[in-house]
C-alpha cells in the first residue's frame, strides 16, 4: 500500500501527517485499527528504516468538531495530545483548505482543543495559537518527591490531557535527562508513563527546559510539556502567568490565562518534505 503523507515539524519536534479521513490507509483493518496504527508509527518514525519522526498524526472524521486528530508515539503508543503537533496540524488543514477559517475545532482524546492560524499580510501563516484548555493538577497533591537512581527528585504532576512530571533544576546542562527521564517515565508512580520536563528557571518570565519524552525519548520540544512547565512553575510559585520557554528546538510563548483557567501556546510549525512510502 502507498502512503501520501506530510513531515512537518513544530520546534524540531517533527511529525508525519496522514489524512485517513475517508479510511484510505486503514480501511482494510477495521477490527484491529489502533494496532494498525501503532505499528505504521514504528514502521515510519523509524530514522534509519521509515520517514523518520517523533511520532505521527492522523487527520480522520470529526462528528462534531471541525477536523480529529490522533497522535502515536514513534514506539507505537498512543498518546492523549500534542502540542508542537496541533501547531503542525492547524497549518496543514489551513494550507491545504481542509478547513476555511484561521480558528477552528479540533477533537483529540484529551477533549476539544481549539487552534488560531496568524497570518501575516500576505496570508502566510507565521505562526499558531493553540488554546490548550484547562490543566488538571491535584491541589496540594500534586508535588511529591521521588526516588530514582538513588538521586531524590521534587516533582509536580500536572496533566495537559496527557501526563506530564515537572522537576526544577540549578542546571539543566548538567542534568542526565535520558538517564533521569527514562526511570521516571517508567516508574510505578506512573501507571499510564509519563512524560517529564525539567526546568531551569532564567527569571519569572522565561525558564529553559528540556523534556524526555514518554514513548519517543528526548525530543527538542514539547508544546504540552511546555504547558505543564509554566503550570508547575505558577504552582511553586516561581512564575508568572505568562512566560516564553526555551527549547532545544526553539520558544515558545505560554500564558495561563486567570480569565478562563485555560492555558494558550504559541509558535511555529513548518512543513518540510511531503512524500509517498509504501508499507
Ligand atoms: N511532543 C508532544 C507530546 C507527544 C505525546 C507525548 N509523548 C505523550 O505520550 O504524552 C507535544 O508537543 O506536546
Amino acid at each position: 500500500m502507498i502512503i501520501n503523507f506530510e513531515k512537518m515539524e513544530g520546534l524540531g519536534n517533527d511529525f508525519v501527517i496522514i489524512d485517513d479521513r475517508k479510511g484510505a490507509i486503514s480501511k482494510d483493518h477495521d477490527q484491529e485499527k489502533n494496532s494498525f496504527y501503532a505499528e505504521l508509527a514504528v514502521k515510519l518514525c523509524s530514522r534509519n528504516f521509515g520517514i523518520g519522526a517523533d511520532g505521527i498524526i492522523l487527520l480522520l472524521e470529526s462528528e462534531k468538531e471541525d477536523a480529529g486528530f490522533r497522535i502515536f508515539n514513534s514506539d507505537g503508543s498512543e498518546a492523549q495530545m500534542c502540542g508542537n503537533g496541533m501547531r503542525c496540524f492547524a497549518k496543514y488543514l489551513f494550507e491545504k483548505k481542509i478547513i476555511d477559517k484561521k480558528r477552528f475545532t479540533v477533537e483529540t482524546l484529551a477533549g476539544v482543543v481549539i487552534p488560531e492560524v496568524i497570518t501575516n499580510e500576505s496570508g502566510i501563516v507565521e505562526s499558531i495559537r493553540v488554546d490548550m484548555g484547562i490543566p488538571a493538577f491535584e491541589p496540594d497533591q500534586s508535588s511529591f518527591e521521588l526516588s530514582v537512581n538513588g538521586q531524590s527528585f521534587h516533582l509536580t504532576a500536572v496533566s495537559m490531557g496527557n501526563p506530564h512530571a515537572v522537576i526544577f533544576v540549578n542546571n539543566l546542562m548538567d542534568t542526565d535527562v535520558e538517564l533521569h527521564g527514562r526511570a521516571i517515565e517508567n516508574h510505578p508512580k506512573f501507571p499510564e508513563k509519563t512524560n517529564v520536563e525539567f526546568i531551569e528557571m532564567v527569571n519569572p518570565s522565561q525558564m529553559k527546559m528540556r523534556v524526555w519524552e514518554r514513548g519517543a525519548g528526548e525530543t527538542l520540544a514539547c508544546g504540552t510539556g511546555a504547558c505543564a512547565a509554566l503550570v508547575a512553575a505558577c504552582i511553586n510559585e516561581k512564575s508568572e502567568r505568562k512566560a516564553q520557554i526555551e527549547l532545544k528546538g526553539g520558544t515558545l510563548d505560554i500564558e495561563w490565562r486567570a480569565s478562563n483557567n485555560h492555558i494558550y501556546k504559541t509558535g511555529p510549525a513548518r512543513s518540510v518534505f511531503t512524500g509517498n512510502i509504501e508499507v
